[in-house]
């Protein structure tokens, strides 16, 4: 395995120094030999960890595929995801938790946790082999029936309860289906003005009181997926006053756009939950910055451009995520003052790993620790350009914008999977 010596970067934003690699793991001194990376103005952060991207496979391979996301993920700096549930077959029994696994490790540009469906099917009527997925090989400590809610408070205790026993958590999809029924876009005065059916905030935030409540009561882990309301952060922080083992994500797309662009009647801004008002986005903000929101979590969404380029009503939810995270948080969080990069390396590294009990991400940049880094310049701007994406999908919402910042090298286990920028 090669060795490295970093140099100059800005640990967490902080006085440039030199990172030494060998082995894979952060040593006090490279060997003689070791290639150098210039690393002059660049930031070093943890490898980043994703709670929430959907690879597509198996059965959506048109979208995307393990491989195809995975590389994706190490262009955003990323060294870590979880793979969702919602896939075709759904990954609700060990043998296909098993697949996507392997599949991760095959391709080798991250490392895959597949997140275990909490229903059979995502039907939700009957609990999923939970155990038997946490006891396989890929380890599974996430469940979700992501796409779809636990709607069911029977059916979410016994999940909750059942998860227990290995310290698993059950990663919530906060949505009350009655109150959504056709649902297209945010309910407020513009949907009705656009005559595109509303999906309000109530419905989000009537599920995570129903689920904070649930958790307290059974003693268990409750994970919130892509909090998008002011409501929803006033009820975890309530939550998290009163010791309940709560946590929760902020997706990107949520931290920067509005319900606004939904006048375009472009679905590239649909999305589930949808985007919200700017007064939801201060408040994501600020939850983000003080910790009720504990982690930012991509959602990445590929869908091919036929499930795209129609109508609104028709069109499929979701948006990429993975390549633009990085840029999107340091334009919202960080340029805006609420986050310093030490923030930026709890939020999407160290947190989201101890909620996924990865153990062997989210360390600190320390010798002796696994040596999953990114490098990343914030001081250049770029034009979102969707064609350069190594997703097999395009639907990016920030094609032709400009957000700063570029990962320049991405380090898996000591290994470049991204190096000036290139997959390698
Ligand atoms: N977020 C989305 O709009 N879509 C996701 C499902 C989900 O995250 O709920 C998808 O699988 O496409
Ligand atoms: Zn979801
Ligand atoms: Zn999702």
């Amino acid at each position: 395995m090669a060795d490295f010596i970093i140099r100059g970067a800005r640990v967490l934003g902080g006085d440039p120094s030199d990172l030494h690699v060998s082995d894979g793991v952060l040593v006090a001194s490279a060997p003689d030999g070791a290639e150098v990376v210039e690393a002059d103005g660049l930031i070093a952060l943890p490898g980043l960890v994703d709670l929430h991207t959907h690879l597509r496979e198996p059965g959506r391979e048109d979208a995307e595929t393990v491989e195809s996301g995975t590389q994706a993920a190490a262009r955003g700096g990323f060294t870590a995801v979880h793979a969702m549930a919602n896939t075709e077959p759904v990954a609700d029994t060990a043998g296909v938790v098993e697949q996507v696994w392997r599949l991760g490790r095959e391709a080798g540009h991250c490392d895959v946790r597949p997140v275990g469906a909490v229903t059979v099917g995502l039907a939700g009527q009957q609990l999923a082999e939970l155990g038997a997925m946490a006891d396989s090989a890929a380890q599974v400590r996430v469940f979700s029936d992501d796409g779809k809610c636990v709607s069911d408070a029977v059916l979410m205790r016994r999940a909750l309860e059942y998860v227990k026993a290995f310290d698993g958590v059950i990663a919530q999809h906060a949505q009350e289906p009655r109150l959504t029924e056709g649902a297209q876009m945010n309910e407020g005065e513009l949907s009705g003005r656009l005559g595109l059916a509303g999906w309000p905030a109530v419905a989000e935030e009537a599920i995570i009181a129903r689920d904070v409540l649930l958790a307290e009561h059974v003693g268990s882990r409750l994970h919130v997926c892509h909090v998008s309301t002011a409501g929803s952060v006033e009820l975890i922080r309530w939550a998290k006053a009163k010791g309940v083992a709560v946590t929760a994500e902020a997706c990107p797309h949520h931290l920067l756009l509005t319900d606004e662009l939904a006048a375009t009647y472009d679905p590239i801004y649909k999305v589930n939950p949808p985007l919200r008002t700017g007064a939801d986005v201060e408040a994501l903000r600020a939850g983000l910055a003080d910790g009720t929101i504990d982690i930012v979590a991509t959602d990445h969404a590929p869908h091919p451009h036929e499930d795209k380029d129609c109508e609104w009503a028709a069109a499929a939810f979701g948006m990429l995520g993975l390549e633009t995270a990085l840029s999107v948080v340091q334009e919202s969080m960080v340029d805006t003052g609420l986050l310093d990069w030490a923030g930026v390396a709890d939020r999407m590294s160290y947190a989201p790993a101890r909620i996924g009990r990865v153990a062997d991400h989210g360390r600190p940049l320390e010798v002796g620790q696994p040596a999953h880094l990114v490098l990343y310049d914030p001081s250049v701007r770029r034009t979102v350009d969707p064609t350069e994406s190594a997703s097999l999908s395009r639907n990016t919402p920030y094609a032709g914008l400009e957000l700063p910042g570029r990962v320049v090298a991405t380090f898996l286990r000591g290994r470049p999977t991204v190096l000036d920028g290139k997959l390698q």
